[in-house]
């Protein structure tokens, strides 16, 4: 049983049907897919009191009101849904309530982790992604928020006015990365200059999924007792696991290493927060579809606690 939620334990699904932060179509259907496959029913059957909170509707900013701030993309309207998504997720979170944020693209998890830290200024924050989504307005190539979140998050980016509601709320040491395979080369060097741990696939087949979890959790969580924020990105799986996804990366996790990372979280009861993006049922065919979204959601049971015995 959670220490930081009420009982009864009560999970709030968020849907976030936006694509803002990166270029192709389809992602902001992400989460009215995951609801409709029964998402909300399943969760109910785990014991949990549910609360669906809606598909959010979210004030739109027209392109031509909208130029790329430097490089970014979208800004004022990826920061004003994120600001929205913010408020949203902490008024949750103080109510004792688990968010679960269903993308939608990665960019919300600025809004999502900005959410958490507000009510729970010591969580950690867990990021399984195949990248890092750590690049500034600087060193992006694409242009696409969806790829720096996090670099607003830790107060590396995020000058612009646009941005100052971004508090630089989440320290280095509170964040861990795990299924990385694909980080450009400036985001590497920011890695390293923060000294952000981070477990590439490359730990992963060296070590096992279950040391990884356990090595991550060390360096993030190493009394087990701050609390958990699950951003997980479902590219972190292996295409052909989850093939309806807007940047696929091959080489990544099976299955069952993204389930056990969701379990494992579960086990230690700390998880206050959680994150399902970059779903996108537009990308693929009808198959690949079903097969992403049921991964999706049977991730989010698998952290909010579905036992396999
Ligand atoms: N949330 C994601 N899927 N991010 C992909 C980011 C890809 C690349 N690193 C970029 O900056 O654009
Ligand atoms: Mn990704
Ligand atoms: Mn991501």
């Amino acid at each position: 049983m959670s220490k930081f939620l009420s009982d009864p334990k009560s999970v709030a699904i968020v849907g976030c049907p936006f694509r803002g932060g990166q270029a192709k179509l389809g992602v902001d259907h992400g989460p009215i897919h995951m609801v409709e496959a029964g998402l909300e029913q399943q969760l109910r059957d785990l014991g949990w009191e549910v609360r669906f909170d809606g598909h959010h509707q979210f004030e739109q900013i027209s392109e031509e009101n909208d130029p790329p701030i430097g490089k970014m993309k979208n800004p004022r309207f990826v920061s004003q849904v994120c600001k929205a998504v913010a408020s949203v997720v902490s008024d949750h979170a103080r109510r004792g309530q688990l968010p679960v944020v269903l993308g939608g693209d990665h960019s919300l998890a600025m809004g999502t982790i900005g959410g958490t830290l507000e009510v729970y200024p010591n969580a950690c924050v867990i990021w399984v992604d195949a990248h890092a989504d750590i690049n500034t307005p600087e060193t992006t190539e694409s242009g696409n928020i969806h790829g720096m979140p996090v670099s607003f998050l830790l107060g590396i980016a995020g000058n612009e006015p646009e941005f100052a509601w971004v508090k630089p709320a989440l320290r280095a040491n509170r964040l861990v990365y795990i299924g990385l395979r694909d980080v450009d080369a400036d985001e590497k060097r920011i890695l390293r200059e923060n000294g952000i741990k981070a477990f590439s696939m490359h730990e992963i087949d060296r070590h096992g999924i279950g040391k990884v979890v356990e090595l991550a959790l060390d360096a993030v969580n190493p009394n087990r007792d701050l609390p958990i924020h699950l951003s997980f990105d479902v590219d972190a799986l292996d295409p052909t696991v989850a093939p309806s996804t807007g940047t696929p990366v091959r080489g990544g996790l099976t299955f069952r290493e993204g389930h056990y990372i969701c379990e494992a979280i579960h086990e230690t009861g700390l998880l206050i927060a959680l994150d399902l993006m970059e779903v996108n049922p537009g990308l693929a065919d009808a198959e690949s579809v079903r097969k992403t979204v049921s991964v999706g959601c049977s991730l989010v049971r698998a952290a909010l606690g579905e036992a396999l015995l």
